[in-house]
């Protein structure tokens, strides 16, 4: 196993698979690709899509975060146990996505002109999986196992408490989802590292 993952220095899209990674006890290199070497324009050039992520597996190279998840989700086994799960996990995970990019939007063109719009529909958007994870007694997003769409949860939880503290005070279900994910053991030892301490959450500086 030769995982390489190549993405910038912040959480972005790419955390969710380091979570994923750490979670499951696997290692990979990290790659670190700098302002300037990207705008030096040689490694966009190099890049299928001229974006990153990029994940690497032996000769393996994959582009796209969704992709690479779902990649390493059929290799580490955290896909579901049947095709109903796994139809469930994409439906779950394609939900995690348009919210990370509402926030995405709100962070790189609407944070000093929407964020007080955004603030009013995070709760309704916020309800919807307080709602599932009331429903499912497994304690996942679908199942009794966690699949690849509760990292990414996770970690919009996490994002958004930081752009607002309160974001999940009416959420008990949330709360106790975002405590219990956080207290796996590699997890927070993850949670708790340098690195993710000082990595920033977005590339803008805004959080
Ligand atoms: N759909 C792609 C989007 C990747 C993407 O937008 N990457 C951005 C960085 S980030 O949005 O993930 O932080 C990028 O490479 N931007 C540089 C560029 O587009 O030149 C994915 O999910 O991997």
């Amino acid at each position: 196993m030769a995982y390489v993952l190549t993405y910038f220095p912040v959480r972005g899209r790419a955390e969710a698979i380091r979570l994923m990674l750490k979670d499951q006890g696997k290692d990979w290199t990290e790659v670190t690709v700098t302002r300037d070497m990207w705008l030096e324009g040689t490694v966009k050039n190099s890049c299928l899509f001229g974006q990153l992520p990029k994940f690497e597996d032996g000769d393996l190279t994959l582009y796209q975060s969704n992709a690479i998840r779902r990649y390493l989700a059929r290799k580490l086994g955290i896909y579901g146990k049947d095709d109903k799960e796994e139809a469930f996990i994409d439906m779950m995970d394609d939900a995690v996505q348009d919210l990370q990019n509402k926030y995405i939007k709100l962070i790189y063109q609407e944070y000093d002109t929407k964020k007080e719009d955004y603030f009013k529909q995070l709760p309704c958007d916020l309800a919807r999986f307080e709602k599932i994870l009331t429903c499912n007694e497994g304690g996942f997003l679908v199942g009794k196992q966690i699949s690849f769409a509760d990292y990414a949860l996770l970690l919009q939880l996490l994002n958004h408490e930081v752009l607002c503290p309160s974001a999940l005070d009416n959420f008990p279900s949330l709360q106790a989802y975002r405590d219990r994910l956080s207290a796996r053991p590699n997890i927070k030892a993850y949670l708790e590292s340098h690195a993710f301490k000082n990595t920033p959450i977005n590339g803008n500086g805004k959080q």
